[in-house]
């Protein structure tokens, strides 16, 4: 029996109740199933921690996180408590930095019983590869005067090392999929970074010559995704744009409630996390109302990391098999509550295993 040690963060506002949900299922999942166990340690680190010790997470925190196969996360934030920037620093993009999680993967497709807000919308299946580690999420740069004369300037980076890194991943994943890759780029208005992942994207492509790739202005492409999503396999962006264009995935599968995402360590040096596309969504937090099928999804990709595909496809079938049935929260159109998602789930898991 495999036993996989994991650190829970569950964060602030519905990232409890997602978290929570999550965990169930996968513990559900492998007693169902066998051969594999999970074991999950949970830290409180969050803005209610951030008020009582005026930090995120406690100053050893990475090297606590450093002894854990993997990292699954819920969301951080909470605007009425702790300034935005100040508790996303402090610990997610603390973590995805100093254990150089350098890509960000996040799938979308068209789900099982979920109904897409295009009015017209052809199955569609890609996966978003956002760089992780650095562009427009960059500390270089700062703030001089007051009033009238204020001044903030804000850099992007962009090095070599990480744009080939999150490139190479990327036409990697293509050829294990459709071989079709869009880069975003906007190398028409931003005049040093994007001629530069431009021409990074033309070098890496001559290492995948069986994948076909095209460079869309992000404008344009975030346009694609509401009018013709079907056409994308991968796509692979900058931080920002990344960040976006996956808020956009995420809007024409059903919900933002959904989507999952994992942030890879791809030497396997450290731990990689596995985290929902959505926040901590206060407006509906402690109410039972959030979708837990993000945070689940997640899990399947966590499943995949470690190479429980077949497991990581049943609990995905397990998902669908609920939204085709018509059990789903608020949010993709449902009446049910989080518990009882969460519930159904487990149940078609166990259903499946009997037969
Ligand atoms: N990765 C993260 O931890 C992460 C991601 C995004 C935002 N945030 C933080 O979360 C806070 C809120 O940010 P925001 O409002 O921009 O984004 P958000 O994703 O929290 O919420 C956007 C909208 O989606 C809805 N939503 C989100 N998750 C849902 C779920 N599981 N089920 C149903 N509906 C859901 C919310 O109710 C809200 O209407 C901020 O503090 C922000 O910094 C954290
Ligand atoms: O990366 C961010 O900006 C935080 C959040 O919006 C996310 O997408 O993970
Ligand atoms: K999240
Ligand atoms: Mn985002």
């Amino acid at each position: 029996m495999r036993k996989i040690e994991l650190a829970a963060l569950p964060g602030d506002g519905v990232g409890i109740e997602v978290v929570e949900s999550a965990k169930d299922v996968l513990h559900t999942l492998a007693d169902a199933h066998g051969g594999v166990e999970f074991s999950f340690t949970t830290f409180p680190w969050s803005c209610d921690y951030y008020v009582e010790h005026g930090e995120m997470m406690p100053k050893d925190a990475m090297n606590t996180l450093k002894q854990f196969e993997a990292l699954f996360l819920g969301a951080v934030g909470n605007p009425a408590l702790v300034p935005d920037h100040i508790s996303l620093w402090g610990m997610l993009i603390k973590i995805r930095r100093e254990f150089e999680l350098s890509v960000n993967v996040r799938p979308a497709k068209r789900m099982k019983g979920i109904a897409s807000p295009l009015a017209n919308p052809k199955d569609f299946d890609f996966v978003v590869v956002r760089e992780n580690s650095e562009g427009e999420y960059s500390e270089v740069g700062g703030r001089i005067h007051q009033g009238e004369n204020e001044v903030a300037i804000q850099n992007a980076v962009f090095t070599r090392r990480a744009t080939e890194k999150v490139l190479r991943y990327a036409f990697q994943l293509a050829e294990k999929r459709n071989s079709r890759l869009v880069s975003a780029t906007k190398s028409n208005g931003i005049v040093h970074s994007m001629p530069f992942w431009d021409e990074v994207t033309k070098a890496v492509a001559t290492e995948y010559p069986h994948v076909n790739v095209q460079s869309n202005h992000i404008d344009a492409l975030a346009a694609f995704f509401v009018t013709k999503p079907s056409e994308f396999d991968v796509v692979v962006a900058s931080n920002l744009f990344g960040d976006i264009l996956t808020d956009v995935g995420s809007a024409i599968m059903g919900s933002i409630g959904i989507a999952p995402s994992a942030n890879i360590n791809l030497e396997g040096r450290y731990p990689s996390m596995f985290e929902p596309v959505h926040g901590s969504a206060p407006d509906i937090a402690g109410k039972g109302l959030a979708n837990p099928i993000g945070q689940i999804w997640t899990a399947k990709m966590m499943l995949d990391h470690f190479g429980y595909d077949e497991l990581g496809q049943t609990l995905l079938d397990a998902i669908e098999d609920v939204t085709e049935s018509g059990i789903k929260t608020r949010d993709i159109g449902g009446t049910s509550t989080t518990k009882e998602v969460t519930e159904a789930i487990k149940s078609s898991i166990l259903q499946a295993a009997r037969v």
